[in-house]
């Protein structure tokens, strides 16, 4: 999306103040610890930790990795050596820039249409300018290779994905705190279960290469496996006993991901805000040290880009009294030669640091709330997860239900589909004499009951036992278990014919077809992939005849959507021994009465070789008489355009199909954006 000259002179007014501070600002942090470190890793290379504390070095100063040295050591030991320590500060300043400024191209990769607003929140944000410049930290690493990593994901790029997660737990340990919530997003739905060996690997890989040399140094191992920044994770306990402690980050954290493994299916939206509530949760229950807010910081940004008011409320009170708090109780930087690095407030003054510490925990857990009603319990996905969207196919045999359904599969995942059929509820195996007095069209010859029970359990995202019916040898075989998946597709002869269950589709479809195309399909179906003899499925059609009459068509009534296939001349099905080819078909479209097409018709108008005739039948229904063969790649162009808010749900690669199945594809697509959105505004 293009920058408006108000975003550029936001971004330009970043720069400024960066730039500003790197000149005229001197942290504490990087005059007493940093740049001492780094300007003498030259004369050590084989143990940079070791050699620094050798020297008389403090043994606090730089509890980090390769990574970290990899990052900031090259600029500000060119610094050091061109302009002494002035020029080393100014290298090691420049570094930060440059590492925020990539982390921006990260997080535009993965906030879509937010990228814009979500990048100016971080880029302007006090806790951004505060942590980098003024306090001092260089978190900005290990929060730029772990957003690095959820772009890399969110790109299906898996392998990459796992060797910068690796790399951001090899920087700074606490990154793994979002490694348990990756592992659910991978495991928890098939789709992305495959790729997880290749993002363990990439994870592996980068870790082993970037802990492996330094671990045996010992100046290592003193430095940075003994920090002291670990015991903060537990000082925040409750007592509930003599020598008894409940530690509360922990049993938060611990609750979450309990929350998240009950969700059990998680897309990249759930899983970025799960592990944004992740790293709120340790800003607000520990002594964080002031770095810790920047892990939060590219979530909490996110989230506030996609909320309204009382989102950028809460994001301004939170990094406001965050920065408020630390430089009351934290070291901060000499500006201008003037010393102003200790805390503007004496140890024992707790009244004022305690007021913005409440504070900020009452702002922070606020906007925690927020991102969890929003990002979690607010989620499409989530809520689909709960009550999975529902469409019904009804249609006579033959019409094309099963094919839809696939078509349905290809667009959403199969993973993502639970597939319940009527044809597994007939109450007789292929060969029992009872279908000799009746047929399988007669709702008395179905168990229906089951098939509706089953159908409202898997509506309400509960797991079914039912049985399968194998229309190769014509049994029905053991039961097996149902999971309810984000989409439902119940199909079948009698997929309409219950009112009650009706009303828990969010589409409802009828099958209906041309009589000589639906022999013809219907029969070359029969004898070659259910082994019927000719004549039997021909007899079978004209038995079937009067209940079809009777207890199929009417369901039609029911549907929102009636999809009725025809020939475009009877010529196509005059030799059932001749492929139908797509071309010789046409598709006419009917909506339910009060229904428009406006959408539909665009869409379909705007897609190259297509031919629409928009007419209405009898009782007013819009029906639209569409012709032509769309590529797959038209059909894609047309989905990204008419339901761009329904990628939630949509296959990670769609499959679409070109011709009138794609437009099919595209019809119900626009039908459940529309359901989406009638169910309150989902996404
Ligand atoms: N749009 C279509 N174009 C061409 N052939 C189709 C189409 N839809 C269905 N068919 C064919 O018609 C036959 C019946 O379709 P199917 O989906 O099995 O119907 P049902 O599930 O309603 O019994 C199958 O051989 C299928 O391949
Ligand atoms: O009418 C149908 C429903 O299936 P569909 O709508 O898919 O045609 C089938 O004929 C019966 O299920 C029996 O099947 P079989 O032919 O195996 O006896």
């Amino acid at each position: 999306m293009g920058l408006t000259r108000h975003h550029r002179v936001l971004f330009g007014l970043g720069v400024v103040l960066r730039l500003a501070l790197i000149a005229l600002a001197l942290p504490w942090t990087h005059a007493r610890w940093f740049v001492p470190f780094l300007a003498n890793v030259p004369g050590h290379f084989a143990d940079p930790w070791g050699g620094f504390m050798a020297v008389g070095g403090d043994r606090v100063a730089f509890p980090y990795g390769l990574p970290y040295l990899i990052a900031y050591a090259p600029l500000t030991d060119l610094g050091g050596a061109v302009a002494g320590l002035a020029g080393a500060h100014l290298g090691l300043g420049l570094t930060v820039l440059l590492l925020e400024v990539a982390l921006l191209g990260q997080l535009g990769r993965i906030a879509g249409k937010d990228a814009t607003r979500a990048q100016l929140l971080f880029w302007l944000s006090p806790v951004a300018l505060y942590v980098g410049y003024w306090h001092g930290q260089l978190d900005i690493l290990p929060v730029l290779l772990l957003v690095a990593a959820l772009a890399a994901l969110v790109q299906h790029r898996h392998s990459a994905s796992g060797a910068w997660l690796g790399s951001a737990v090899a920087a700074k340990f606490s990154m793994g705190l979002a490694a348990p919530f990756i592992a659910l997003f991978y495991l928890g739905r098939a789709r992305q279960r495959r790729f997880a060996l290749a993002a363990i690997g990439g994870a592996a890989l980068a870790f082993a290469l970037l802990w492996l040399p330094v671990l045996v140094l010992p100046g290592f191992r003193a430095m940075v496996l003994l920090t002291p920044e670990t015991a903060k994770t537990f000082s925040l306990a409750v007592p509930i006993g003599p020598w008894l402690y409940v530690y509360v980050l922990p049993l938060a954290y611990l609750g979450l991901l309990y929350w998240a493994w009950r969700v059990r299916r998680l897309d990249f939206d759930l899983l970025w805000s799960f592990i944004g509530i992740a790293f709120m949760a340790v800003v607000l229950l520990t002594p964080a040290s002031p770095g810790w807010a920047l892990w939060a910081l590219p979530f909490i940004a996110l989230h506030t880009a996609r909320s309204g008011t009382t989102g950028q409320l809460l994001f301004w009170a939170f990094t406001l009294a965050f920065v408020a708090l630390h430089l009351t109780v934290s070291t901060g930087a000499a500006f201008a030669g003037i010393d102003l690095s200790s805390p503007l407030v004496a140890q024992d003054a707790e009244r004022l640091p305690s007021a913005l510490m409440t504070l900020m925990l009452a702002a922070g857990a606020a906007l925690a709330v927020q991102m969890a009603r929003r990002g979690i319990l607010g989620s499409p996905f989530y809520r689909a997860t709960r009550t999975p969207l529902a469409i019904a196919v009804a249609g006579d045999s033959g019409t094309g239900k099963d094919t839809l359904v696939d078509a349905l599969a290809a667009m959403f995942g199969e993973t993502s589909v639970t597939r319940l059929s009527g044809d597994d509820y007939h109450s007789w195996d292929r060969h029992k004499p009872m279908w000799r007095a009746m047929t399988h069209l007669n709702p008395m010859a179905n168990d229906l009951e089951g098939f509706a029970a089953h159908a409202a359990d898997l509506a309400d995202a509960k797991p079914v036992r039912a049985r399968h019916y194998d229309h190769g040898s014509g049994r029905t075989g053991e039961l097996a278990t149902l999971h309810p998946r984000e989409l439902l597709a119940v199909s079948g002869l009698h997929a309409l014919w219950s009112p009650s269950l009706n009303t828990r589709f969010d589409v409802r479809v009828y099958m209906d077809m041309d009589e000589g195309l639906r022999r013809f399909l219907k029969l070359r179906r029969d004898v070659n992939q259910r082994g019927h003899a000719p004549e039997r499925v021909l007899e079978s059609i004209e038995r079937r005849a009067a209940d079809g009459a009777r207890f199929i068509a009417p369901q039609a009534a029911a549907a929102d959507v009636i999809f009725r296939l025809e020939p475009r001349h009877p010529s196509a099905v005059a030799d059932p021994a001749v492929a139908i080819d797509a071309s010789m078909l046409r598709l006419v479209v009917t909506l339910a009465p009060g229904r428009n097409f406006d959408r539909a018709a665009r869409l379909l108008a705007s897609l190259s070789g297509i031919r629409v005739i928009e007419s209405a039948d009898d009782d007013g229904r819009l029906r639209l008489l569409v012709e032509g063969e769309p590529t797959a790649a038209d059909i894609a162009a047309a989905a990204r355009r008419i339901a761009p808010d329904m990628d939630w749900l949509l296959s990670a690669e769609p499959r679409w199909q070109p011709g009138l199945s794609g437009v099919m594809q595209l019809i119900l697509l626009t039908e459940f954006d529309r359901a989406r959105r009638r169910r309150g505004g989902m996404a």
